[in-house]
């Protein structure tokens, strides 16, 4: 089976002073494509340092991590940095929206970087931000949204470059349980609509049990539940 993500022995420590710290002890994780997976787990257990990982901010000591079949473990910079930019899509607990441009402006941002015309940016941003339901808020800035809609910007900045892969770093965690339910519905629609697959990691029990697959992070082990 062609795996979304397939992690093999993955381990990582951080180094503090003379003392080693393992964060990560040989994990595995295999997440088909087009699924909805989350994970749960204590503060300080690793969750973080996986997706950070996984979307290619850090690096993995020891082991093997593919996304789409490439292998991320020893990769150029060159190819990491094509990775960041055209493939995954990351989603913050704090949204970053840039806050003097509107939601059209800030979605645009990924084509823009990317070299794409600004027209085309525009026309883009705009039929994504009626995907994600905030047509009518094309022109508001972030002060003016909600914090539900702020997020709902940031998952259109998120998949406007049509990435295969989400990652969500508590992407509902500083949102009230309506405006967090809109926004695991969307991220279920990113999954049925659009084929991406969608990787999150929350502290809500309720959202942990969603989706197609469960996992709990614990001591720096990866336990599916
Ligand atoms: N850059 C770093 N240098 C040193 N230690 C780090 C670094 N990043 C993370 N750690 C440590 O690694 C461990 C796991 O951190 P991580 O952020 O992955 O946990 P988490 O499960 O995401 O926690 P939370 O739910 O609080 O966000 C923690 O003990 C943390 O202090």
């Amino acid at each position: 089976m062609n795996y979304a993500v397939d992690v093999k022995n993955l381990k990582k420590s951080y180094k503090q002073g003379s003392l080693t710290i393992p964060v990560l002890q040989n994990i595995h994780l295999q997440i088909p494509a087009k699924q909805f997976v989350t994970l749960m787990g204590p503060s300080g257990s690793g969750k973080s340092t996986l997706l950070n990982i996984l979307s290619a901010i850090e690096t993995a000591d020891e082991g093997s991590v593919q996304i789409f079949g490439q292998e991320m473990v020893d990769a150029t910079e060159g190819k990491l940095t094509r990775y960041r930019r055209d493939q995954i899509g990351i989603v913050f607990q704090f949204f970053h929206l840039f806050p003097y441009l509107n939601a059209m402006e800030n979605v645009s941002i990924p084509l823009l970087l990317a070299g794409k015309p600004k027209k085309y940016a525009e026309q883009k941003s705009k039929e994504i931000l009626d995907i994600v339901g905030l047509s009518h808020r094309w022109n508001f800035t972030p002060k003016e949204m909600s914090g539900g809609e702020k997020q709902r910007v940031s998952i259109a900045r998120s998949i406007v470059h049509e990435p295969k892969i989400i990652f969500g770093d508590e992407p509902t965690g500083n949102l009230d349980s309506k405006s967090s339910e809109q926004v695991i519905e969307l991220f279920q629609k990113c999954v049925s609509d659009l084929g991406i697959t969608v990787f999150i990691v929350t502290h809500n029990e309720g959202i942990g049990k969603t989706g197609n697959s469960n996992y709990r992070m614990l001591d720096g082990h990866l336990i599916k539940k």
